[in-house]
């Protein structure tokens, strides 16, 4: 069904300290603060504040036991002025409509920081994946991909993995989708295995991403990467990568975590020996470290850095005074709420935006796109040299914004994206 109109209207209040901190929330009142610094039409705002459509489906389940539980999955497409929907699937208890919302209008802004031909969506089903065996996980994927068959595609709207899903999830999307279609259609997702289509380096993209951009802010800031501590919340595909990265280059991770705890070592982690989500979920907090601490602490931690690259909202007015870092660089999406954003602001620390910091994975995605419909295998070393273009590029543009319009980080990446796609829309004659 299309989108109930609490999500699609003005449910979510405007006024200081009334409002939920949720993704939506988030989202609407970064884009209203940002649309002050750029030359776009107010009623192209008004129009960005909703999604084009929200379609929420019922996904029943068999369970290996032989009974049957029924999951909601959703799909919000946010904008597709610039190029067909794209971004992940979620998996997770708290998968809801407005947080898919939000994070389908994140995905639009990454999308045009990126100045990728595509536009914004997200989804997922509201499940703990970890109840779920591997063929209990395969039945929901496939279940999920036949009930969204009319609003994906490759030319339409494109997911890809999120939090909770993988490699193997796209794998099983993309036959489900095939075998309606009559025909092999790797082009319908991304961040698939490569050898049915998938882009090689995809799955450590989005972390790359995130090392390649605090490379450039410890530079830009005249830090030295070497006497640069770290800090990361969540050891998944992003946090694992990018702290893995980070350490290849020089810097001291001092601390990671998994949804249990983090480990602590002030010396510096050997983040190759921890295993991550992937490898075996839950293994970091169970790692032999010289200190564990909770989550709570990690964020508070008097670190250079600190990368949350788990769930979203967890930098809140709660425990903003406590945060000690020097930066902040978002390897999850939504990680600050916009209350703390603006308390981090006044302070002076820069918090690197995840649309633009985690962007390496919807670029990869990108390369796979091209790949499918072309045919075409890119090399690893290719994909890393375009990736690592892409990003300063991206980059580039953001600080231009920050330096020469004396903006936030979110701010700026906000105005390079909204500049874009107000063109876009204007250009192509969309008018709301
Ligand atoms: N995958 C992708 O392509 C991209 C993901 N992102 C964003 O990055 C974030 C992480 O995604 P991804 O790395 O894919 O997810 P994964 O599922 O691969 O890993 C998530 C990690 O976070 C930990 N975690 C889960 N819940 C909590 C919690 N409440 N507190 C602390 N740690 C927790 C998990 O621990 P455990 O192992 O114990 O479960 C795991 O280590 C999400 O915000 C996602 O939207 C952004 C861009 C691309
Ligand atoms: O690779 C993609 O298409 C999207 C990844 C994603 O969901 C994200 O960047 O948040």
């Amino acid at each position: 069904m299309d989108g109930p109109d609490e999500s699609n209207g003005e449910a979510v209040p405007d006024g200081e300290g009334t409002e939920p901190e949720t993704a939506l929330a988030t989202a609407r009142r970064q884009l209203e603060r940002a649309a002050a610094n750029v030359d776009v039409d107010a009623g192209v705002i008004t129009r960005l504040r909703h999604p084009t459509k929200l379609q929420q489906v019922s996904v029943p389940l068999r369970r290996d036991d032989g009974s049957l539980e029924v999951f909601t999955g959703y799909r919000a497409q946010h904008d597709d002025v610039r190029g067909p929907y794209k971004g992940g699937l979620r998996y997770h208890p708290e998968v809801n409509a407005d947080e898919c919302i939000g994070l389908s209008m994140w995905m639009t802004w990454k999308c045009a920081v990126m100045d990728l031909p595509f536009g914004g969506g997200k989804g997922g089903i509201a499940v703990d994946p970890k109840d779920l065996s591997e063929d209990e996980r395969e039945r929901l994927t496939r279940r999920f991909a036949e009930e969204l068959r009319d609003v994906v595609g490759p030319t339409q709207d494109v997911p890809a993995p999120d939090m909770g899903t993988g490699p193997q999830e796209m794998a099983w999307f993309m036959d489900a989708y095939s075998m309606q279609e009559g025909e092999t259609t790797p082009g319908v997702v991304t961040g698939k295995p490569p050898v049915i289509g998938g882009s090689y380096g995809r799955e450590e993209a989005p972390g790359r991403s995130v090392a390649i951009v605090t490379r450039e802010a410890i530079d830009y800031y005249d830090w030295d990467i070497e006497d640069t501590t770290v800090a990361v919340q969540g050891f998944g595909s992003v946090g694992a990568n990018a702290a893995r990265l980070l350490d290849d280059w020089g810097a001291d991770v001092v601390a990671v975590s998994d949804v249990d705890g983090a480990i602590y070592d002030p010396d510096g982690l050997d983040t190759q020996d921890v295993e991550g989500h992937d490898e075996r979920p839950g293994m970091v907090s169970g790692y032999d470290a010289p200190e564990t601490l909770s989550n709570a602490d990690l964020l508070e931690l008097d670190v250079d850095v600190l990368i949350p690259a788990a769930v979203g909202e967890v930098i809140t007015t709660d425990n903003v005074d406590a945060i000690q870092a020097d930066m902040i660089v978002e390897g999850a999406n939504g990680p600050t709420t916009f209350a703390a954003d603006t308390v981090l602001g006044e302070k002076g620390v820069p918090v690197i935006p995840d649309v633009l910091a985690n962007a390496g994975g919807v670029t990869v995605s990108y390369f796979e796109w091209l790949q499918d419909i072309n045919r075409r295998k890119w090399s690893l070393e290719r994909v890393h040299e375009e990736l690592e273009q892409e990003m300063l590029e991206a980059w580039e543009a953001v600080r231009t914004q920050v330096d020469e319009q004396d903006l936030t980080w979110r701010d700026a990446a906000l105005t390079v994206a909204l500049s874009r796609i107000g063109n876009a829309k204007e250009t192509r004659g969309l008018w709301p």
